[in-house]
């Protein structure tokens, strides 16, 4: 007997950012936050499930190269978590196919960098989720399987929506209450899309979990953001979204990136992920929102800047983008330039100076995106499968 599903995940970048857990096994966080869903069309990942009585035990690769999942804490934590609820369902009805007990091979990839504070966990384990779900025909809603997915990274949570979504931090000491739930699904706003660029995509210093629990323990700055900052930021980003108040929505996420990376330096010892290439990305955005806010800059565990804007202003954007940071690769697959070149003059009143011009290859990818859907099914011909059940392409 084989059973088998394959489905795709996207990323999701927060505008209000979780940093610090209150239980590190749960994954349980000390604040509540908000992300955008972007779209698999860019960026995804990619998972393909298979049980079968011929395997001899449960495998994983990622990327094409082979991972032990008995040392990975969080892969079986979900596992464990959506067998039981499959091996419930097969108590209950006697007619449902019995694949609770059968070994497993994953095979899962990503079609960007692994690791690189691309937020490839958030997608990652979100794909697990959704494609165990679909396997083990879990009569589970997404927020249901948010709970899942926050136990393999607290990130993922949030991709399994799409749209707007909110991660409730919730106050139970068992997680049950601290889920994702959707504020506005994409088709609300079409207009905001993302311009990613990627500044490293080398694998990062300090990890997500260790930098925001070292945080976590020295910050007293920390203490400030969760009791005092984020409970009225979430409350007024929620509403920036739902007026679709381009300004408002701006200011909260560059304040919100900012507190975040102010946190990190109120670490002891201190964290830094922003760089001089992620700095100078600041400034030109600064000085681009002078006479009013046209564009969002926001920045994970890394020094890749992700920014948000409505669509009217991304071929400026792009064009001051270039202008400091000659010689990026472009992916113009949503026709932002229609193959055109992207324009060369700088916008009126705009202060060169701010900044220099950057050596060739600083920014090595921009990535063009917007808001979009949550995890999809794809095709039995899609899997990532062969026949005897091994990856059909290795690294
Ligand atoms: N497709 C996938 N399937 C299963 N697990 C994955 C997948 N992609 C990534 N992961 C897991 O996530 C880990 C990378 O997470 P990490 O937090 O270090 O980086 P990141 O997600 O790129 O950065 P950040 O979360 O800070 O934006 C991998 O080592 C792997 O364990
Ligand atoms: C800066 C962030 O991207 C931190 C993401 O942290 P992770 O979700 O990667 O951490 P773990 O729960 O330990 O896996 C902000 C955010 O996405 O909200």
């Amino acid at each position: 007997m084989t059973f088998e599903a394959t489905c795709t995940a996207p990323v999701n970048i927060a505008v209000v950012k979780y940093w610090g857990k209150r239980d590190t096994s749960l994954i349980l966080p000390t604040n509540s936050s908000l992300s955008v869903t972007l779209s698999q069309d860019q960026l995804h990942s990619k998972t393909t499930i298979r049980a079968s009585a011929d395997f001899v035990s449960d495998r994983l690769w990622l990327n094409g190269i082979e991972e032990s999942i008995t040392s990975n804490k969080r892969l079986v934590a979900c596992l464990r978590e959506t067998r039981a609820l499959r091996t419930k369902i097969e108590a209950e009805d006697a007619s449902a196919p019995k694949l609770a007990h059968l070994n497993i091979h994953i095979c899962s990839e990503n079609n960007f960098p692994t690791a690189a504070g691309l937020a490839s966990s958030a997608s990652g384990y979100a794909c697990l989720v959704y494609t165990l779900s679909k396997l083990f025909q879990l009569p589970l809603d997404a927020s249901d399987l948010s709970i899942v997915a926050r136990q393999g990274s607290g990130s993922a949570c949030r991709s399994l929506f799409g749209g707007f979504v909110a991660w409730e931090m919730g106050e139970r000491a068992d997680g049950a209450d601290s889920k994702a739930v959707q504020i506005a699904p994409e088709t609300h706003w079409p207009d905001l899309q993302a311009l990613i660029c990627v500044v490293s995509d080398e694998k990062k210093g300090t990890s997500s979990t260790e930098g925001m629990q070292l945080t976590v323990k020295t910050s007293p700055l920390l203490q400030e953001r969760i009791k005092n900052v984020v409970p009225q930021r979430m409350d007024e980003m929620i509403a920036a979204i739902k007026d679709k108040d381009f300004p408002k929505f701006a200011e909260l996420t560059m304040r919100d990136s900012n507190q975040f990376h102010a946190v990190c330096l109120d670490t002891y010892p201190p964290i830094f992920y922003m760089n001089d290439i992620s700095r100078a990305i600041i400034r030109i955005i600064t000085e681009y929102n002078r006479d009013g806010i046209k564009a969002a800059y926001t920045y994970d565990a890394g020094p890749n800047a992700v920014i948000y804007a409505p669509a009217a202003n991304m071929a400026e954007i792009y064009s001051l983008l270039s202008h400091y940071f000659p010689g990026a690769a472009f992916d113009d697959s949503l026709g932002l330039l229609n193959n055109a070149a992207a324009p060369t003059t700088l916008p009126t009143n705009f202060d060169q100076r701010v900044s220099p011009v950057f050596p060739q290859g600083s920014v090595k990818q921009i990535l063009h995106t917007k808001a979009d859907d949550g995890p999809r099914v794809l095709a039995a011909d899609q899997g990532l499968l062969n026949a005897e059940g091994l990856p059909k392409r290795l690294a």
